[in-house]
């Protein structure tokens, strides 16, 4: 079997948020560097972000604290209901010792005054904590999705309004290491996900994304203190596959330590369609994507197919031909 080891590791793009301000003389530069990193590995590191140490820090705790709570308290929270706005969950080895794998918080995020009032009570300092590190995340994302959309030489206010109206999701993960009795490498198995971007802050390092050139898994060293930007499926059907979602998966690692990730899912609101940008649709470059939203993601999922959702909406050339 694998050991955490054996893989290569993907130094990623590292971009410097401070230089993306409007009036800065570095703003197109970074650009290009958004675009260079969305056209080839799909992610790319944030610094200098404006997120302070102490946000991340007190975010990372207030989870640990919820997660180090007993199994019953949390229980309450478990629910197998796609649209339920908190949900609790576990991942078991199915094959090994059944120890738990990893185990989650889904929080819908935004608008924080609808859902904020309706996550954990219990650790009591949770909804404040996390909250202003959710709210702080979403500015960033849409922050993001504005350089990104300039990047694919679009207006950087497009689908703005629509992005700031746009439903955001917080999944928190923890992620038990590998023991004697459990040596299962898996921690969450590979996917893309439905978003325009993820953002993500992890503890300890354990994500890896998929090369697409070798088609190996890279291993992404931790940055202390920077945030990840993944392309999400979403990005991918609007760029009319320009950028495309980043495959990635997570690999649970050696020593005592629990991984803690906490990733922010920014999309559009439930039901608002998102389909490739015309000014990115010609004859030399096909719809290649249906639109599609939130919620036909959500009932995707919830009919228990395992197909990617992505395929789903890919328009094959025999169509594109008709
Ligand atoms: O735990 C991580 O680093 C990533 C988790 C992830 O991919 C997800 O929640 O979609
Ligand atoms: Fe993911």
């Amino acid at each position: 079997m694998n050991s955490t080891n054996d893989f290569d590791v993907l130094q990623v793009p590292i971009i410097d948020l401070s230089l993306l301000q409007r009036d800065s003389q570095e703003r197109p530069l970074v650009i290009k560097q958004i675009h260079q990193a969305c056209r080839t590995v799909g992610i790319f590191a944030i610094i200098n972000h404006g997120i302070s140490e102490t946000i991340i820090e007190e975010a990372l705790n207030v989870n640990k604290n919820f997660f180090d709570l007993p199994l019953k308290t949390k229980e309450e929270l478990m629910s197998h209901d796609m649209y339920n706005p908190v949900k609790y969950g576990v991942y078991q080895d199915q094959d090994g010792d059944q120890g738990i794998l990893r185990s989650y918080l889904k929080l819908y995020s935004h608008p924080f005054e609808k859902f904020g009032p309706l996550w954990p009570a219990n650790p009591p300092d949770y909804r404040e904590k996390m909250g202003k590190c959710a709210m702080d995340m979403r500015k960033l994302s849409i922050q993001i999705c504005g350089a990104i959309m300039e990047s694919l030489n679009l207006e950087a206010t497009y689908l703005e309004e629509k992005i700031e109206r746009g439903v955001q999701m917080v999944a928190i993960n923890s992620y038990s290491p590998i023991s004697r009795s459990n040596k299962n490498l898996i921690g969450t198995a590979q996917h893309s996900d439905f978003s325009i971007i993820t953002i993500l802050l992890q503890s300890s390092s354990g994500l890896q994304v998929m090369e697409t050139t070798e088609k190996t898994w890279k291993s992404i060293p931790l940055i202390k203190g920077s945030f990840l930007v993944l392309v999400g499926d979403l990005l991918e059907v609007l760029s009319n596959g320009e950028y495309n979602a980043v495959l990635h998966r997570v690999i649970r690692t050696s020593g005592d330590e629990t991984r803690l990730s906490v990733a922010g899912f920014q999309s559009l609101e439930m039901d608002e369609i998102l389909e490739p940008a015309i000014k990115l649709v010609d004859e030399e470059h096909p719809k290649k994507y249906k639109g599609c939203c939130l919620r036909d993601y959500l009932g995707y999922r919830d009919s228990g197919e395992s197909k990617p959702f992505l395929e789903t909406v890919k328009i094959t050339s025999a169509i594109i031909k008709e």
